[in-house]
């Protein structure tokens, strides 16, 4: 395992991070940090433990032992709401959007959720994603997988994160779709947000991330840089079954 520092001014700084469904332990001793402008991906294989730790340090998994610092104040026991509101948001695989509400109504739930000013306005997520505005009036059960995705991004946004986390965002999504969200990622990064992401796409993922994480038996097993892990032997190790 290549060692890291972990600098105190990262966006999303994990230590020790041991979560647990019910007396089940998933992660052990989890760590990772996250830079302002920085893309890392978190993977490896089915069960590893991603989602679980996606989920641990947004607040929806337990987590008994360990630290979540958001730009540097520790938020490990604030509740899932509270971390929305301090700058964190994750978008979950799967559930992308409230169907029976419209595009516009989708947004208009998760705007003014965050307690901090941010640059995010529905105008704004307009314009990164022209295609919702034709669909403002569209419901949410009549979007392409695609089309929900952005509207789910959308809405994390919305929230003005510091740090925005996704759980497999290219999941069902056509491949010139999962080019364009790369695409959109990389941008939002390179604008300052830092983004954690875990994929079964390793392609997507190696291609846009600055930094890899894989995950192994709930531990983060190796680290480097996105060209380090396009070594065969690296994702043979970490990623073949
Ligand atoms: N709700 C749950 N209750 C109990 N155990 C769970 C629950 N969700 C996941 N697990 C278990 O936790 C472990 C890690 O699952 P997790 O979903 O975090 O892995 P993953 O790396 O994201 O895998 P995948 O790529 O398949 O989603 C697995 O052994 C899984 O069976």
């Amino acid at each position: 395992m290549t060692t890291a520092a972990y600098p105190v001014s990262a966006a999303l700084t994990v230590n020790n991070l041991d979560a647990f469904y019910g007396k089940c332990q998933v992660t052990f001793d989890a760590q990772l940090h996250v830079g302002r402008g920085e893309i890392v991906a978190l993977l490896g294989r089915n069960g590893a433990g991603k989602t679980t730790t996606l989920m641990a340090i947004a607040g929806f998994v337990t987590a008994r032992r360990g630290k979540v610092l958001l730009a540097g104040n520790e938020i490990a026991t604030a509740p899932a709401f509270r971390r929305v509101r301090a700058g964190l948001s994750l978008v979950p695989s799967g559930s992308r959007s409230l169907g029976s509400l419209t595009v516009l109504e989708n947004l208009q739930t998760s705007a003014g959720v965050s307690a901090r000013n941010g640059q995010w306005s529905i105008d704004k997520v307009f314009g990164l994603f022209p295609k919702l505005r034709q669909l403002a009036g569209s419901q949410g059960r009549q979007l392409s997988g695609g089309e929900r995705q952005m509207l789910a991004v959308g809405r994390a946004l919305l929230s003005q994160p510091e740090v925005l986390m996704l759980d497999e965002p290219s999941e069902g999504l056509a491949p010139l779709v999962v080019a364009e969200l790369g695409g959109m990622l990389r941008r939002l990064a390179d604008a300052g947000l830092a983004v954690l992401l875990t994929e079964q796409n390793h392609g997507l993922a190696l291609d846009i991330a600055d930094r890899v994480l894989f995950m192994e038996k709930g531990q983060i097993a190796w680290e480097g840089s996105a060209s380090e892990a396009k070594d065969p032997e690296v994702l043979g190790r970490y990623l073949s079954v």
